[in-house]
């Protein structure tokens, strides 16, 4: 039947990883409540993982909101692989399914949701597809590329030519000096770009998807980005002289703590009873995020910190956060050791459980989700950056924001380190400048969102430069 309305309809592609399912899905109801038709567009593998984990969700993530009255549709689409594949344990062959084989199923089902007869008017992808621009041109869409990370990490991987040409790409152990070329950027030391820049060997299916997506993400006609302008002024404002570059952030649910969509792929525990019991700000909150993997040595080293700092903690140990084939790694007797003063769980609601006000710190691998959700929270946060952003993050919370400190510097970090560190950010006096820091970050975030704040601005602007931009035609 022939869609006859003239509001704007978007079929918003997001990566097929939690850390990019999460805003993604937050930026679509945004949308949807500001007069947007979406048709949002999950990976098979995604929607039934996120099944597994809630047993309330059904075929359609988003029943329940249409139901108040948004216009968000919901379609599934194979990444390429069977369902049952194992993406955590074959990590190199999933990027490949989505480097190689996703984009003929996106663009089949953006031609049959174009061929059902709904007019639709753009395509939002996330920036890490390879080809948006190109599927989005094919059959005359707008093409809007979500960055779910940092404009500083943006701003690198779109300067790579110029991080070849002064030698500062694959050169870990080998380069020093400081970057400071790149436009809004005053300077960065080669080990705080991410770890595709710095890794020796640049040919990997990750190095293939960042060169690729990034000359695709040059094609598009918006940028829009889950970071706060005042946060990255500089970086923001060079961007903007090359890019229709908005920064949104951040992208949360209207109502933090309790997400209206169920977007897990792992069950959660609630964690709140236990933490009712707590004394405000004594528990420190551990968790690497949803794909990041410790050798098992670290997270010896950081059980072993963790026991004898003493502190109060609830650790988020996703069951493959060695391997699938290593499910149990704590070291013996160390369930013992910290009986009483810690739960160890495999997933939770991680917003509820930093806004509660026992949360008194976060060690975090530094997904960039984590750390706007932290500094949200006002919680300060002790880094153990693993690979991609997290490194760059670091610095943004370490060095720049000063809401948090180093777990490690460079090198594995000793049990007596981790101790050290989370006694001195979790201690009253040591950990107070880090509190306070934090405290101004969210007065900061909060200005941002409110009516005339810069990132409510910027998404009304975005909208209505997508308007403008949308073909007479194209909106009867
Ligand atoms: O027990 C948990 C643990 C995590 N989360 C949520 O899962 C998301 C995790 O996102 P993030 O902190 O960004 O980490 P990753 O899952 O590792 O995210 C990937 O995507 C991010 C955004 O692109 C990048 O910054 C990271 O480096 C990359 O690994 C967040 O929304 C958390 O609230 C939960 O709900 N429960």
């Amino acid at each position: 039947m022939a869609d006859k309305s003239d509001k704007p309809h978007a079929i918003f592609i997001p990566y097929p990883l939690q850390g990019h399912v999460n805003p993604s899905v937050q930026l679509a109801l945004k949308l949807a409540s500001q007069g947007f038709t979406i048709t949002f567009i999950n990976t098979q593998s995604v929607h039934n993982q996120t099944s597994k984990a809630q047993s309330k969700t059904g075929p359609d993530i988003f029943s329940q909101v249409r139901d108040s009255g948004l216009d968000i549709r919901y379609v599934t689409v194979s990444d390429g692989l069977p369902v049952g594949f194992d993406r955590s344990l074959n990590h190199d062959q999933f990027m490949a399914a989505l480097l190689h084989v996703f984009s003929a199923h996106a663009e089949e089902v953006v031609n049959q949701i174009i061929r059902s007869g709904q007019k639709v008017h753009c395509l939002i992808a996330d920036t890490y597809f390879v080809w948006p621009s190109k599927v989005a041109k094919k059959f005359g869409l707008l093409y809007i590329s979500f960055w779910t990370e940092t404009a500083l990490v943006f701003t690198l991987y779109y300067h790579l030519d110029l991080l070849k040409r002064h030698g500062h790409f694959a050169c870990i152990d080998r380069c020093e000096d400081e970057i400071d070329y790149i436009p809004g950027v005053k300077a960065i030391e080669p080990k705080d770009t991410t770890s595709y820049l710095q890794e020796p060997c640049s040919t990997t299916v990750c190095h293939q998807i960042i060169f690729n997506a990034f000359e695709d993400a040059k094609n598009a006609d918006f940028v829009i980005c889950n970071t706060v302008q005042e946060l990255e002024t500089e970086t923001i404002s060079a961007l903007q002289k090359k890019l229709p570059w908005f920064a949104i952030g951040p992208i949360f649910s209207s109502q933090f703590t309790d997400r209206i969509v169920s977007t897990s792929m792992w069950s959660e525990c609630d964690c709140s009873t236990w933490l009712n019991k707590k004394p405000n700000g004594s528990v420190l909150y551990v968790s690497f995020g949803s794909y990041a993997h410790l050798t098992k040595k670290e997270l010896v080293e950081i059980a072993n910190g963790l026991s004898l700092s003493k502190v109060s903690f609830i650790w988020v140990l996703r069951p493959d956060i060695v391997s699938t084939e290593d499910p149990n790694p704590l070291p013996d007797r160390f369930q013992e050791e910290v009986a009483g003063r810690a739960i160890i769980i495999p997933w939770c609601c991680q917003t509820a459980v930093l806004a509660h006000p026992a949360i008194g710190g976060f060690l975090t691998h530094c997904g960039w989700n984590s750390i706007l959700e932290s500094m949200w929270c006002k919680v300060p946060m002790l880094c153990y950056p693993l690979y991609t952003d997290q490194f760059t993050n670091r610095k943004l919370v370490v060095d720049d924001w000063k809401v948090g400190i180093n777990l490690i510097n460079q090198k594995m970090a000793t049990k007596e380190e981790v101790s050290k560190n989370i006694n001195h950010l979790m201690s009253e006096k040591s950990g107070d400048p880090y509190r306070n820091s934090v405290q101004e970050v969210k007065k900061t975030m909060e200005n941002g969102l409110k009516p005339g704040g810069s990132s409510a601005n910027n998404m009304d602007q975005f909208i209505k430069d997508l308007k403008a931009k949308i073909p007479k035609k194209m909106a009867q």
